[in-house]
């Protein structure tokens, strides 16, 4: 069984491929990471499983129903939550005011839109900021009023895009719990992330996109010594010559200790 599916998707840009051909699948409850280097077609693929453009051809599935053709909100309301890279809130309005935008899809009334609003702060750690105006966040504030706003739709899949960049260590390190968190009541998590340590501590499955395919998939440990994962990150020939330096320093540690 499989939350969402992605079947042969290809997106054109005028000339441009920004995504060929690629198939993905994602498991319920797990946190599904998709990486890649600058341009490789990631964020184009998210726009297109969350309906903001529709794929030239291919198909996309959730919970096994064709939505290829479902505008945005409709898959919003079907349970299809996700974030935009750049953050860019109501900045007058409060944070908790902010959230309750997203609670409205499921909730009528202002009172429970705005309750719903509050859990979800407190889920993302947002609590002590509610009454603030957005634009008194910093950028971390910011990272985690988006993922509230995402939150607060109630999602089945949640779609992350790059949540974690321009935060410092210290802020990634404390945002790592939140998402988990998230995952551990039963939401699904796609992610797009350049933070390879977070990906890889986060992560159950991950693809890898390099200019608009799919070159691989699998756990955490084999995709970090995949080889064509390295070529696609460093330039070709980069596998060889780092297991040729891997070697190097092998040799050299072999020979101290000798
Ligand atoms: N609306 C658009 N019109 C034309 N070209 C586009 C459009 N959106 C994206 N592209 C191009 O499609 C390719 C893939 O871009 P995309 O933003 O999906 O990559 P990405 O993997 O998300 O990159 P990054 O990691 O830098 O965010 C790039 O060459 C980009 O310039």
């Amino acid at each position: 069984m499989t939350i969402l599916r992605v079947e042969n998707v290809t997106k054109r840009f005028g000339g441009l491929v920004a995504v060929d051909d690629a198939s993905l699948s994602v498991t319920p409850g797990s946190i599904t990471g998709l990486i890649g280097p600058n341009g490789a077609g990631k964020t184009t693929l998210f726009t297109v499983i969350s309906g903001f453009a529709a794929p030239t051809t291919g198909r996309v599935l959730f919970e096994e129903r064709d939505i290829t053709r479902v505008e945005a909100h409709e898959r919003a309301r079907m349970g299809i939550a996700r974030t935009f890279q750049i953050v860019q809130p109501f900045a007058t309005l409060s944070v908790v005011e902010n959230i309750a935008v997203g609670a409205f899809l499921r909730h009528a009334a202002r009172a429970d839109a705005l309750e719903e609003a509050r859990r979800v702060a407190a889920e993302v750690g947002l609590t002590p900021m509610l009454d603030q105006p957005a634009k008194a966040l910093t950028v971390a504030g910011r990272k985690r009023l988006e993922l509230a706003r995402a939150l607060a739709t109630g999602p089945r899949l949640l779609l992350l895009d790059e949540v974690l960049a321009g935060l410092n260590p210290s802020e990634i390190r404390d945002m790592i719990p939140v998402i988990r968190a998230i995952r551990a009541r039963g939401v699904t998590i796609l992610i797009v992330e350049h933070v390879m340590q977070a990906v890889m501590s986060l992560c159950d499955d991950i693809y890898v996109l390099a200019q608009g395919k799919l070159i691989a998939q699998g756990p955490p440990a084999r995709i970090a010594r995949d080889p064509h994962v390295v070529e696609a990150y460093l330039g070709h020939g980069a596998a060889q010559r780092l297991q040729a330096k891997a070697g190097q320093i092998g040799e050299a540690a072999h020979a101290e200790r000798a």
